[in-house]
């Protein structure tokens, strides 16, 4: 494997693009904000960094199944062409973490860019919002990706056409790569 795999707080960089997300299944609406950050990366020539957690947070809190184990999620940024991985242990003692806390985190990426999603919520209690992470980096956001039924793409909606033995449907949003 050539991404490279770090723990919270173990890299630092001079300049980043970076996106931060649970990124179970790595679906294709997970697809294209990765590509857009792989993009943006080459572009200002700098490493594409994938800030993500094991396990995916909704699993954790809610007891769900996951989609890719940690193995596999970790496969797929790869061939997106990430750079740069940094997987954080989601468990009772990091829910405890506060936003202020992941954002100093985030701050020794350097990041020229962060890639979120419109409703992107951090830190314990959710508290983080976009705002917040907007006052202090340049927070950028992709359209979301719907499937043919004009639904946005979601790992719940995999999940749920999993769990209810629609293969073919959840193989479709989760695309070959
Ligand atoms: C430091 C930190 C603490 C978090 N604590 C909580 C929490 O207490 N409750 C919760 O529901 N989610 C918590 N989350 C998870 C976020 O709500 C969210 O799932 C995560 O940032 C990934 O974003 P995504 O769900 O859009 O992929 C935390 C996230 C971070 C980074
Ligand atoms: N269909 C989509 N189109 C574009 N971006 C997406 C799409 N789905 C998720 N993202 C983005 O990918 C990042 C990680 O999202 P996350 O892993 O929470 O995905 P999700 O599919 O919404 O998961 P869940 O259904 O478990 O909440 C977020 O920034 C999110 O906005």
């Amino acid at each position: 494997m050539t991404v490279r795999l770090y723990r919270p707080h173990e890299l630092s960089l001079s300049s980043s693009v970076v996106t931060v997300g649970a990124f179970d299944g790595v679906h294709l609406g997970h697809q294209a904000l990765i590509r857009k950050v792989v993009e943006r990366a080459a572009m200002f020539r700098v490493p594409a960094v994938v800030y993500t957690f094991d396990p995916p947070p909704r699993c954790y809190l809610k007891n769900m199944p996951m989609i890719t184990p940690i193995d596999e999620k970790l496969k797929r940024l790869e061939k997106l062409g990430v750079d740069e991985v940094i997987v954080a242990r989601f468990n009772e003692h990091y829910i405890t973490r506060s936003a202020a806390s992941f954002m100093e985190e985030l701050r020794i990426l350097h990041p020229v860019e962060i890639w979120v999603g419109r409703d992107f919520r951090f830190g314990r209690n959710r508290e983080g919002s976009i705002d917040e992470l907007a006052a202090v980096f340049h927070v950028r956001s992709i359209d979301p990706i719907r499937c043919d039924s004009g639904e946005v793409i979601s790992s719940t909606r995999i999940r749920s056409l999993i769990t209810t033995g629609r293969w073919k449907e959840a193989e479709k949003l989760l695309g070959i790569i």
